[in-house]
Formats: structure tokens, sequence, C-alpha cells
């Protein structure tokens, strides 16, 4: 296949491409590599990788200097001006580059190894995010540090350990905090933007009903995802337990996407109903001064569409909305999809308890993983803050994390 002539290629009609008409393998140091012409697209074989490079993306995506702005990495080329048949006139292959020359005598060359990494066949091949999900023993047995507080905010090291546990396990703790709002804030601002809502910046709360909201209850709540009813819902979670003086009040943490992967692998039209079908969340609060009516739309899972990999759940059964947004044939089917995930979200080897205590901040990833808390008795006060999901991956990619 790799080496025959290419009968395949218009004859007479557009440009004629002036390339051997035999693949070319390449000096035997580097990894294998050949490659073929297409009417559209250049079929190139670099180590184990098959890459399809459509013309128009090759054109695109251009790191000359006249297309591309290497000091600001941007794009400088107008995409609009690419003839969308564009096909090149030339192509070349040596052990490390492929050159392009464009009917306009414009020359493109790119590094084979940036194809491979940066390719839709090379990025299929990896994960975005990689995570370890968990059920409460893998968590327990993994024996996760908690990073000290002085190590977190004063050295490189720490903060990337820290960073390094929050994005596999979508959970990570700070301890030996001064319990004040003030301290917990300084250490949401080592790792991002505090994303600042309707709650405020940074919130104090306790069962005082300040708000009209079952958080602000002593009653149990159930496992859920915050803030479901944003278009994009708050990316991380802050909790510092600044005091409770009483019983009960314990935090329960459960890997979302654990229990969505076990839906995928036991009920794949589940997982895959729950992907597609968009629903609302909804907020209506009227209570004192505080009047808001919000609503964010999405499905429950959200999926890159390129490799299915999960980035988000939303998942807040007290706040999901009126599903209007689903005709009835879909509804049962989309209950039942429900159901299972919700059996899986339930079961108790997935939960993992947690008192929280003054002095240890837990940091949840509010895209993965839900929490909940035990009714609880007696004075029992919380601060913490949401913070961008954009600003804590910034972070992370800065220390030189995969995120
Ligand atoms: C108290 N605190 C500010 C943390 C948030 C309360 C938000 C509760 C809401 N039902 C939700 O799940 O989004
Ligand atoms: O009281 C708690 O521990 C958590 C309450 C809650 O779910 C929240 O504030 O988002
Ligand atoms: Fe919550």
């Amino acid at each position: 296949m790799w080496c025959q002539r290419l009968p395949w290629l218009p004859r007479g009609s557009g440009p004629v491409l002036a390339v051997p008409a035999r693949c070319h393998p390449t000096a035997p140091a580097s990894p294998c590599c050949a490659w073929q012409l297409h009417r559209d697209h250049l079929e190139l074989r670099y180590g184990s990788t098959v890459m399809r490079l459509d013309f128009v993306w090759l054109r695109d995506h251009c790191r000359s200097a006249s297309c591309y702005n290497a000091k600001t990495n941007q794009r400088s080329l107008d995409t609009a001006s690419v003839d969308l048949a564009i096909q090149p006139q030339a192509v070349r292959v040596d052990e490390s580059t492929l050159f392009l020359t464009w009917p306009d005598g414009h020359v493109t060359r790119y590094g084979l190894q940036w194809l491979a990494r940066n390719s839709y066949e090379g990025q299929k091949q990896q994960v975005m995010h990689p995570r370890i999900l968990w059920n409460a023993q893998i968590y327990q047995q993994a024996q996760v540090p908690s990073i000290d507080c002085r190590s977190f905010l004063e050295t490189d090291e720490g903060l990337k350990e820290f960073l390094q546990n929050f994005l596999l396990y979508g959970i990570a703790f700070v301890e030996n905090v001064t319990p004040t709002k003030e301290d917990t804030e300084i250490l949401a601002k080592r790792i991002s933007i505090i994303r600042e809502t309707i709650y405020g910046r940074m919130w104090y709360f306790t069962s005082d009903f300040s708000r009209g909201d079952t958080a602000y209850t002593k009653l149990a709540l159930d496992r859920h995802t915050d803030t479901t009813y944003f278009q994009e819902p708050c990316g991380i979670q802050v909790f510092h337990c600044l005091k409770h003086e009483g019983t009960g009040g314990r935090t329960l943490l459960v890997d979302g996407f654990h229990a969505a992967e076990r839906v995928l692998r036991q009920a794949p039209e589940h997982f895959e109903l729950l992907a597609k079908v968009p629903l609302k969340h909804e907020y209506v609060e009227n209570v004192g001064g505080c009047h808001n009516h919000m609503i964010g739309v999405g499905p429950v899972l959200n999926v890159y569409p390129w490799n299915n990999e999960l980035y988000l759940i939303r998942y807040n059964n007290y706040d999901r909305a009126v599903i209007n947004t689903v005709p009835h044939d879909v509804v049962r089917r989309w209950y039942h999809a429900h159901r299972a995930l919700t059996a899986e979200l339930r079961r108790p080897d997935n939960e993992l308890w947690v008192k929280l205590k003054p002095g240890k901040v837990l940091f949840v990833d509010n895209w993965r993983v839900l929490h909940g808390r035990e009714a609880f008795t007696g004075y029992r006060q919380l601060c913490g803050c949401y913070l961008t999901q954009d600003d804590v991956l910034n972070t992370a990619r800065l220390l030189g994390l995969q995120a």
C-alpha cells in the first residue's frame, strides 16, 4: 500500500502534483517514515502513527514567519484566504521534516515529531487529563499525603505535589492552615483566580438559612456537584471548616468519573444518553434581600467529542429543573440511565467520608468529584470559595504538569 503508484490522483483536473509517484522511506536512523498523497490529504506514517493530514489543515497550520507569530504564539495567516481546494505543488520528506510547496510558491515545513504530537491521530492516542479513578479503598490505599501549608505556599515542589494529587484524584488537602477566612484566601490565590459568584468571593456559611438553600441548614445533603445551574459550573470548590461544636457533619466525597466509567462499561447506551441529552438546572432564591434566578443547560456527562473523555459531570438532584428539553420517547430511557448512574454513585464502596477539621483545607474538583454532608448538631461554620478550572490548570501547566 505504501509504495504503489497513485492512480487516485486527479488527472487533468486541478494542479498537477509535482511529486514523485512513489513513497519515500526516509533515512534508516530516524523512526520509520513513509508517505503518500491522496486527492485531498497526505497520509504520513511516522513510527507507529499513521496520520491523515488534510491539505487545508496543512496550509492553515504553517509555522513560517509570515503565517505564525512565534513571539506571541498566535496565527497571523488569515485562514479565510486559503483556497479550500488547495493542493501542494511539491512534497518532500527528509528524516525529520516534511516540506510542502504551495501553488503560490510559499513553503511550509513541519517537524515530523511535531506532527505526530499535534495531529488528530496523535492526540487520539493520549488522554487530555490523566486521572486515577477511585473508590474509597483505592483512595485510602494510595495514601495520598496532605501538603503542609508552608510547603504549599513557599515552595514550587510543595505546590506541584499538591496539584499533581489534585489532577490525579480530583481532591487534595492542605494542612496546618490557620483557621481563618483570610488564610484560606491566601491558599486559594496561590493556585487560581477566585471565582466570585452570587455567594460572594470568599464565603462563610453556617446553618442560619441566611440564603435560600439547604446548604445553609443542619440537614444532610446527598452527593452532588455545585452550581449546576451555571452555564459554566464552578471548577473547584475550597472548603475550610473553621468551627464545629456538635456531632455529625462529616463530608462525603464520591468520584463521579469512576461511577460514570462503570456505567460506560456495564451499559454504554446509558452513558451515551447521559452524554447526549441536555437538561436544565435552576436556582431560584427569594430569601431576605437575595433574589436570584440562574439557569444552566447541559448534559449530565460532558465528554470531548473526539475521544469520549469525560471532563465535566453535572449532578444535583436538588437543583435539577423541570425536564422540558427531552421528548417523551426519550425521557423514560433517560430516567433509566440516570438511575444507573445514581446507583453507582450510591455504592457504599464509592463513598469516602472525611471529617473536616479547622486547619485542614479541602480542594474538590467540582467538575468531577461529588460532595455531600451528614446532618449535624451544634454550631458549625465553614468558609471557602470557588475557583476556575482554567486558572488551576494554567498553574499546573506552568509547573510542567500535564493538565
Ligand atoms: C454554601 N456555598 C456557597 C458553598 C454554596 C451553596 C450552593 C448550594 C447549591 N444548592 C449548589 O449546589 O450549587
Ligand atoms: O456543609 C457542607 O459540608 C457542604 C455543603 C455544600 O454542599 C456546599 O456548601 O456546597
Ligand atoms: Fe454543595
